[in-house]
């Protein structure tokens, strides 16, 4: 089908592949549902449940001998596998069984996932999911999400048709381009969309069926996945500006083809030079957000209000300032400016100038505007240029020290003292992703400034023992806001995504920070109660929704707490007929 005849096919949520509307010219995919039973019901993985079908479900299901004797329970399964699981010394090889388990027991999979949050997300998640993408052609088994290449230009909408869900929800996209700090890493980026929607589900409570990883693949200009045999994405070179722009466009209208108004769609580590484009580009026509820019401003946004109450004062009596320059540093910029702003009613361009950021030239400062990238330049406040991070360090002293640069240990022994000598409680952040990018380790955070920082990063950070106390780093990464923030969205039938939203997603992992976690030095409340948290943050940004006017689903639930809870996938068997 040509791209001009999308146009001709209305689709939407009752319709979703717009079969019944299409004209006779138009193509169709033959979609049968068949009942699973016997062998091909142990080998589909929304379906099987291993041992744990029951005797009469042996029976009734055709499955007798295709299974040994012992009937046992998912808690019996689940205590089995994690055995096996932590019997796997290196991560890409516990990453592997979680992906296998995955292809043949869903359910099972979220039921480890759940229990075992703390200790299954840097598997399935950050940092172990950096390395999964650099060796996905070597680990890609089978598809666990769509492929959009250049090749399909002008058949995306029948791309979209071949996946075997019709009633989609969420899509998270990417290119490839920003893999975490990891860099172009073309089509082997699919473990990204993949594992952040794993989270959707384990985190936020979004049925597994209706969640769909796509990988966009576009070429790569990382030479050594173009000169290795074994890539399984393009070999060419990036396309780049109209030829981009129209693949983009041409996706972004079939998936509401396809899905209707009310599919939400997380754009994920694009580079900047698209990332800010595409987020302007169709934030105002579509369910869109993007994860790198606007996730991690309300995460650290977050933090930065829960951390108030160690440090004392108001957001607005804080100096920040910034490793990092991009699509995270100045997402958070701008967000803490704004909240800023809404507290004091002072204009955002006032609020900004609390608030300097160092890209790889240096401190963003004025003389440098004429040649800064559109989104650095509200930054380019009035000052005499700094090469490098410490000087700037030095020269503002900022309260908050926060790393954005995909660059690892640039917050070296001097820049922390630097921090800790006019700071009593220096606030420092390592965001970078995966560990080692991250700008300094915990460890290093905690010696250099004598036990006196707070301190979170993007990946997680064991505890550290400094002078006999023991300190629980954060990790500050937007995995605590976009599943909450999705299931907001989804409950109320939100139909576009308001900054707003960020704040009340902010105040509602805030107000999740208790005494007992202030007491550990935590800025964030622990992932064991992230379903409880992502319930909270759901029913906020629901409510937001509503006051705003954007919310399709009527009348609205009077508690958004109790029926976000009510709403969330549970992983737990079903019995069949
Ligand atoms: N914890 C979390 O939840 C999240 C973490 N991240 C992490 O943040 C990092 C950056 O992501 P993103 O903002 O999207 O990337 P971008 O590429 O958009 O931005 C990177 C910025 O860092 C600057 N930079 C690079 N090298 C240096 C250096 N040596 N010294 C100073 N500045 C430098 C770049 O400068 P220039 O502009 O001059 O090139 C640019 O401004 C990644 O590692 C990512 O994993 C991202 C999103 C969420
Ligand atoms: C966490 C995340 O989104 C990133 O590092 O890109
Ligand atoms: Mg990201």
């Amino acid at each position: 089908m040509e791209s001009s005849n999308l146009k001709d096919v209305t689709g939407g949520v009752e319709d979703a592949y717009g079969e019944h509307r299409a004209i006779e010219e138009q193509l169709v995919t033959p979609w049968t549902v068949s009942v699973a039973s016997g062998y091909s019901l142990l080998r589909d993985p929304h379906h099987n449940k291993g041992l744990a079908f029951t005797e009469r479900e042996r029976d009734s299901h055709y499955l007798r001998g295709l299974l040994p004797p012992a009937v046992v329970t998912q808690e019996l399964q689940e205590k089995k596998l994690m055995e096996n699981i932590r019997e796997y010394q290196l991560p890409i090889h516990k990453y592997m069984a979680m992906m296998g388990l995955e292809e043949r027991n869903e359910r099972l999979f979220y039921k480890l996932l759940i229990d075992n949050v703390e200790e299954l997300l840097p598997v399935v998640y950050t940092p172990t999911v950096g390395e999964a993408c650099q060796k996905y052609g070597s680990i890609f088994r089978r598809p666990q999400g769509l492929y959009i290449s250049l090749k399909e230009k002008g058949k995306i909408l029948e791309v979209l048709k071949n996946w075997p869900e019709r009633a989609i929800q969420v899509i998270v996209v990417t290119d490839g381009e920003r893999i975490l700090g990891l860099g172009d890493l073309g089509c082997q980026g699919m473990g990204i969309p993949v594992g952040k929607l794993a989270l959707y589900t384990a985190l936020g409570g979004v049925r597994p069926s209706a969640c769909l990883p796509i990988t966009i693949d576009v070429g790569t200009n990382n030479q050594q996945l173009l000169d290795d045999e074994f890539y399984i994405g393009l070999k060419q070179r990036r396309a780049t500006g109209e030829e981009y722009y129209e693949l983009l466009e041409e996706f972004m209208s079939a998936v509401k083809h396809c899905y209707g108004e009310k599919v939400l769609v997380q754009f994920e580590d694009f580079a900047n030079h698209n990332a800010f484009e595409l987020l302007s580009k169709y934030r105002n026509t579509h369910l869109v957000f993007n994860d790198d820019i606007q996730g991690t401003a309300s995460v650290v946004l977050s933090g930065l209000i829960a951390s108030l109450k160690p440090l004392g004062g108001t957001l607005g009596d804080h100096t920040f300032l910034f490793l990092g320059a991009g699509e995270a540093g100045t997402g958070i910029a701008e967000l803490i400016a704004l909240e800023i702003s809404k507290q004091t009613k002072a204009p955002v361009e006032e609020t900004r100038k609390k608030i300097w950021l160092v890209d790889s030239k240096g401190l963003v400062v004025s003389s440098r505007k004429e040649k800064l990238q559109h989104f650095k330049q509200p930054w380019a406040h009035e000052k005499e240029p700094i090469g490098n991070l410490l000087d700037a360090v030095k020269d503002i002293k900022p309260t908050v020290l926060i790393g954005t640069s995909g660059v690892g240990r640039q917050f070296t022994k001097e820049v922390v003292e630097a921090m800790a000598s006019f700071n009593e409680k220096p606030l420092i952040m390592a965001l970078s992703n995966p560990t080692s990018q991250a700008e300094c380790t915990a460890e290093e955070a905690y010696t250099w400034s004598e036990g006196r920082a707070i301190f979170s990063s993007g990946s997680p950070f064991d505890p550290v023992e400094y002078n006999g106390k023991v300190f629980v780093p954060g990790q500050a990464n937007n995995c605590y806001i976009f599943p909450g923030l999705g299931f907001g969205l989804l409950i109320s039938g939100a139909i576009r995504v308001h900054d707003d939203m960020l704040l009340a997603a902010s105040e509602a992992l805030a107000n999740q920070v208790t005494d007992e976690h202030y007491a550990k030095g935590l800025i964030y409340p622990p992932f064991s109660d992230i379903r409880k948290i992502s319930a909270n943050i759901a029913a906020k940004v629901a409510a937001k929704a509503y006051e705003l006017g954007v919310a399709t689903r009527l009348p609205r639930p009077e508690n958004l707490v109790e029926y976000a809870e009510r709403c969330m996938y549970s992983p737990i068997y079903r019995t069949y007929r």
